[in-house]
């Protein structure tokens, strides 16, 4: 089970110091939505420098233009880029045609989508990773809840989950086996990121 870290909400120099401080115990470094939107491709292309045999998820939250954006974060040396689910058909279908033609792969965001009917139709366009995602303002209501599972339940999707998981919650998430389990702030905003990523590999290794 693969542990990514997501860096949301964070300067350029915080991002750099969270992966050096945790990077024995990340699989996957994960450039958050935000941070996208704050410094662009740019912070891709560096991490790609600095760290070369990580896997880079740029988190595009692609919604439309899929072949462009799909292009630029493959380019600047992203392994996955994410997608929306509930965007077109034409759009999934072209990001993850310019993933096949580059050796890449598209995780699809199934942020607010519950339909099984869906799990079906991303079954049929070619989809094999998705994210089974609790968003940052719906965290209010509460987190990641391990009943969100039973949406891809008997799909043959690589699964990844996210949305507020933490030391208290994972436990309970492991028992799913999800291929990777996606944790921002309860790293990011610990006291001590190295030590909480730490536990948390370690809990993910039992
Ligand atoms: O995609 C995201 C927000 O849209 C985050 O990367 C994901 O939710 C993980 O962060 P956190 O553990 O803080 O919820």
């Amino acid at each position: 089970m693969k542990l990514q870290l997501a860096l949301d909400r964070l300067t350029w120099n915080e991002c750099l110091h969270l992966v050096q401080e945790t990077e024995e115990f990340i699989d996957l470094i994960e450039v958050g939505t935000g941070v996208i939107k704050e410094y662009g491709m740019s912070i891709v292309r560096e991490l790609r420098k600095l760290y070369p045999d990580k896997k880079i998820v740029a988190d595009m939250k692609t919604c439309d233009a899929g072949k462009h954006e799909a292009l630029q974060a493959f380019g600047a040396g992203a392994d996955i880029t994410t997608v929306m689910a509930f965007s077109s058909d034409l759009t999934i279908k072209d990001t993850l045609q310019v993933a096949g033609q580059t050796g890449k792969q598209v995780m699809i965001d199934l942020l607010e989508v519950s339909s099984r009917e869906r799990m079906e139709q991303l079954h049929e366009l070619g989809v094999d990773l998705v994210s089974l995602h609790v968003g940052k303002d719906k965290q209010q209501k509460g987190v990641f809840n391990t009943e969100l599972f039973s949406l891809v339940k008997g799909f043959n999707f690589q699964v990844t989950v996210a949305g507020g998981i933490n030391l208290n919650t994972l436990p309970e998430i492991i028992k799913e086996k999800p291929d990777t389990v996606i944790v921002g702030s309860a790293i990011t905003k610990s006291e001590n990121p190295h030590e909480t990523a730490a536990m948390m590999k370690e809990i993910m290794n039992l």
